[in-house]
């Protein structure tokens, strides 16, 4: 569904050198990506900030032109092919907006059929589906200058879904909404995706979003891919472990060693204590505790996403 061969896109940018001279430099945005993606595939793609990932979402979507490399989505050329393509895929981008501002929603998904020519049946049951899954109805007559971030986020969604998309593109689809619009957007792109007809492909920063929907992930940092492959592969590369944290009766007696354990953190004077599992198995490590101390609480963490990207993010981080 998208292929990408040895992508590239340098820019040139002027940089001051010396007081007055200015001298041009070369970014390599994106800096010979290889990726191919399937049909119905969920993907997540994330980086630090700068990586390369808009750049890499604009030429897929025939906005920027490659400098050099191979990129086709749905079997087109992205920018020669742009109006083909446009009937195809579909595109939220959350900084920008695919609405019109003065029109009441209502109007702009009216204007959106008639211009992607969707016939009325399929556009009203597309859009009966947003407006019950995205909650739409409430502000469905309400001009789009006035909805709310997350109100317009559910637009700027149903917007991109009513011509039947064969992939969606996302950038940034839950940046600045509030706990209920993300849960509501994340549900809605699970269902989406969990059809197996669209192909989604996301960046964000928020690992929450990739979490709850992306099965593939794949990290670039300085233009290059870093990392593709699901979550759990990424936790094993970078050594991820579970924890225990236990609330005690009285604090943890000094010296204390829990085989096969590491102890991570000691908190609420010595009540709270957390050990991260190396050797031992849950089980073995839960036994051990409870026998040697009194313990009140007890809970297992998974290994926490945000971690293990952080490490990715700072060992990529040398040129
Ligand atoms: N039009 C442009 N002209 C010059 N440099 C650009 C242009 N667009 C992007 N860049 C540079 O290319 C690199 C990648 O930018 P890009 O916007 O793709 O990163 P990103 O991963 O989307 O970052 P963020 O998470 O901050 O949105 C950055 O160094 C950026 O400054």
């Amino acid at each position: 569904m998208i292929e990408m061969r040895e992508l590239r896109k340098d820019f040139t940018v002027r940089v001051k050198a010396g007081r007055l001279r200015r001298a041009k430099r070369t970014v390599s945005a994106v800096d010979g990506v290889s990726l191919s993606i399937g049909r119905g595939e969920m993907v997540g793609y994330i980086g630090p900030n700068g990586a390369g990932k808009s750049t890499t979402l604009k030429m897929l979507t025939g906005v920027l032109t490659p400098s050099s490399g191979h990129v086709s989505v749905c079997g087109l050329t992205p920018v020669p092919q742009r109006t083909r393509l446009a009937l195809r895929i579909g595109v939220v981008f959350g900084q920008r907006s695919q609405l019109w501002w003065d029109l009441p929603l209502r109007e702009s998904f009216r204007l959106l059929r008639h211009i992607y020519r969707v016939p009325a049946a399929e556009h009203a049951a597309r859009l009966r589906r947003c407006r019950s899954l995205l909650d739409l109805d409430a502000f469905l007559d309400t001009p789009v200058r006035q909805l709310s971030l997350g109100q317009r986020m559910r637009g700027e969604l149903t917007a991109a879904l009513l011509h039947g998309p064969e992939v969606l593109f996302l950038d940034e689809p839950t940046i600045g909404l509030d706990v209920v619009s993300k849960q509501a957007v994340r549900s809605f792109l699970a269902e989406l995706g969990g059809s197996g007809d669209v192909t989604l492909v996301l960046t964000t920063h928020d690992l929450a979003d990739i979490e709850r929907l992306c099965e593939r992930l794949v990290v670039i940092d300085h233009g290059r891919v870093v990392h593709d492959g699901s979550i759990e592969a990424l936790h094993e590369r970078y050594g991820s472990r579970r924890s225990i944290v236990a609330d005690l009766a009285e604090p943890l007696p000094d010296g204390f060693e829990l085989p096969g354990t590491k102890l991570a953190g000691v908190t609420a004077n010595g009540h709270r204590v957390t050990f991260v599992l190396e050797s031992s198995t849950a089980g073995a490590a839960v036994a051990g505790l409870v026998a040697a101390v009194d313990v009140r609480d007890l809970s297992l963490l998974e290994p926490d996403i945000e971690d293990v990207v952080a490490r990715l993010y700072s060992a990529t981080d040398a040129p």
